[in-house]
């Protein structure tokens, strides 16, 4: 409870308010059968019209009332669940928003979807529907229950016998229907998964044709999620019968005793009829507790997932931050005895005892086979991932001494899974720089053989489709390129960012680089040799370790590995592959 305070606390008046003014309700509610029965038993018996209508206005004023107290707490007891949701909502998208990227590996995006949607919704509902019945269900079975005794002792004994027999039914089919709920929100994260996985992707499906295999996959997900949806239902639908059951036969035997007392004369028909009334409030109320318990037991299993993720632990943290002013100057970046593990079990690092220099300014050239770990180096030097063992130094200075936000102002990264957004191209360019002149642009763009945008009809306010759809594999990247060149990052690392882009395009990015970005240290992850032969210094990469080091004359004659990706290159080249 203490951990939601906070949530609770700016919108307090609301949750005061709303079970209060249901109170007004339940006021009523309980008054309603007794004034009834007194027009039966008086007013009717003694044939006294103006009692009758006496009693029938306090009626009307009363149900009058209790609807302004019912309007006034329904009101209540939205505005106070839809704030507490949407603060929630908020926290867990900051949370999420905060979350390293090994943070990220561990929920897959359509689970975190359904906890910032789904599972918040379950537990606004909760509370708007608790706040409602909290004091109107208790209130009205201990006023009814109090009516009833007032009015007849033996017979209220009756409603004695079948609480205790409702209660326990209500806490079997609870404890059923809770695992059920978890299972079913579960299943429901597979579905929002495959959806979201199925439509992120549609352009490949389609292309690999594997549209049935997809449809198939989400009818299971679907089968799934109505089947637990159904094994969760069908404990709570059971919930009703048993209830309208037990108001019957309780009904039946209050008629029955109570008839008999109405025949020997102590008791006034008009009890009977308040009586019945009462009979049906307490089993009402009974009712309404046990839905906001079957509501919560589904609510509580929402509420364990989303604090799962306000928990969840940020290994990657930007401690101090604000005490943190050092910026990224001269862009020199050192790697000492780095190793790294992306599963901390695994016995096999993905990086082992890296170690290499590169001076500001200076181009550095990472090569090496699929899986050798270059992108999981690169990833170190804005923190994206920190080493298990040794250090990275940028300027000399351990990257944990920098706020994220100084070391990612100085680091600019062209992902190889990048992407654009959708909105103008410029939009998207000014990512890098928000302040960025029309200048400024243009020759980011011009640096990064981007100025295919001119010839757009639209230029720079060309609209992007999401993702970027609507320009070619090699414009995305040299747009990307361009975007991170704005930044005018002091690093700039190229991670396979122009595998793309034609050789001879690639060649004048190049060249604009050693004429635009001299001060700026440049590391280029590549699968083609040619892409990093001018590198100041090449990095070779095997199976999470440095087996050369050196520029591409050394390399050539030191470094087996390196010959054999030169030759097989130039082999494939010149039999024109
Ligand atoms: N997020 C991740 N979680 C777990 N393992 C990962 C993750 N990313 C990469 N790996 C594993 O780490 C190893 C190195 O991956 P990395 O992406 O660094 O290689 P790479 O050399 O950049 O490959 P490529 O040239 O194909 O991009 C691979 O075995 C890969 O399976």
């Amino acid at each position: 409870m203490k951990r939601y305070w906070k949530y609770i606390k700016p919108y307090l008046p609301a949750f005061i308010c709303g079970p209060l003014l249901m109170i007004v309700e339940v006021i009523g509610e309980v008054l309603l059968p007794k004034f009834m029965a007194n027009i039966i038993n008086i007013g009717a018996a003694n044939q006294d019209v103006p009692y009758i209508i006496t009693m029938g206005i306090v009626m009307v004023v009363t149900a009058l009332l209790m609807m302004a107290g019912g309007i006034g707490g329904a009101y209540f007891a939205a505005k106070a669940a839809i704030s507490f949701a949407a603060d929630i909502r908020k926290d867990t998208f900051e949370k999420v928003q905060k979350f390293s990227f090994a943070n990220l590996d561990q929920y897959n995006t359509g689970s975190l979807v359904t906890r910032l949607t789904n599972d918040v919704t379950q537990v606004q509902n909760l509370i708007n529907m608790a706040l409602r019945m909290m004091l109107r269900a208790p209130g009205m079975l201990i006023g009814a229950l109090i009516m009833a005794f007032m009015m007849n002792r033996e017979l209220a004994a009756v409603i004695l016998v079948v609480i205790p027999i409702l209660v326990i039914l209500i806490g079997i089919v609870i404890k059923t229907a809770f695992p059920r709920f978890t299972i079913m929100q579960k299943k429901l994260d597979t579905l929002n998964s495959t959806i979201q996985e199925m439509l992120t992707n549609v352009r490949v499906i389609k292309s690999f044709v594997r549209g049935d295999y997809e449809e198939e996959k989400f009818s299971r997900a679907n089968e799934d999620l109505k089947k637990s949806s159904l094994s969760a239902f069908n404990v709570v639908i059971l919930n009703m019968p048993i209830m309208m059951l037990m108001m019957n036969l309780t009904t039946l035997g209050v008629v029955w005793f109570g008839g008999k007392q109405i025949l020997v004369g102590r008791m006034p028909v008009g009890d009977l009829t308040a009586f019945t009334t009462y009979i049906v409030q307490i089993l009402m109320s009974l009712m309404m507790l046990a839905i906001v318990l079957l509501q919560s037991s589904r609510a509580m299993a929402s509420l364990h997932r989303i604090t799962e993720v306000l928990d969840a632990r940020i290994d990657l943290t930007d401690e101090n931050s604000a005490q943190k002013d050092k910026r990224v100057e001269n862009g020199t970046v050192e790697f000492k005895d780095v190793s790294f593990r992306y599963y901390k079990e695994n016995k096999e690092p993905v990086l082992s005892h890296i170690n290499f220099k590169i001076d500001s300014g200076k181009i550095l050239g990472i090569i090496g086979s699929t899986g050798s770990g270059k992108t999981t180096l690169v990833q170190m030097i804005p923190r994206l991932y920190d080493p298990d063992e040794g250090e990275v130094l940028v300027d000399g200075v351990n990257v944990k001494e920098y706020s994220l936000e100084h070391l990612r102002e100085g680091v600019g990264m062209v992902l190889q899974k990048n992407v654009l957004f959708s909105g103008t191209i410029r939009e998207n360019l000014m990512w890098g720089d928000e302040n960025a002149s029309e200048e400024e642009v243009e020759k980011a763009a011009a640096a990064a053989q981007a100025g295919f945008v001119r010839d757009f009809t639209e230029g720079y306010e060309t609209e992007l489709g999401q993702g970027g759809v609507n320009v070619s594999g090699g414009q995305k990247q040299r747009l990307c390129i361009a975007r991170a060149l704005l930044k005018k990052p002091k690093i700039l690392i190229l991670d396979d960012s122009t595998s793309a882009v034609d050789t001879a395009t690639e060649a004048k990015i190049r060249e604009s680089f050693s004429g635009l970005l001299k001060e700026t240290t440049k590391i280029i992850i590549a699968q083609r040799i040619t892409s990093v032969m001018e590198a100041d210094e090449i990095l070779v990469l095997d199976e999470g370790e440095i087996v050369g080091k050196g520029t591409h004359e050394e390399l050539l004659k030191t470094c087996e590995a390196y010959q054999e990706i030169y030759y097989s290159q130039m082999d494939k080249e010149a039999s024109g592959q």
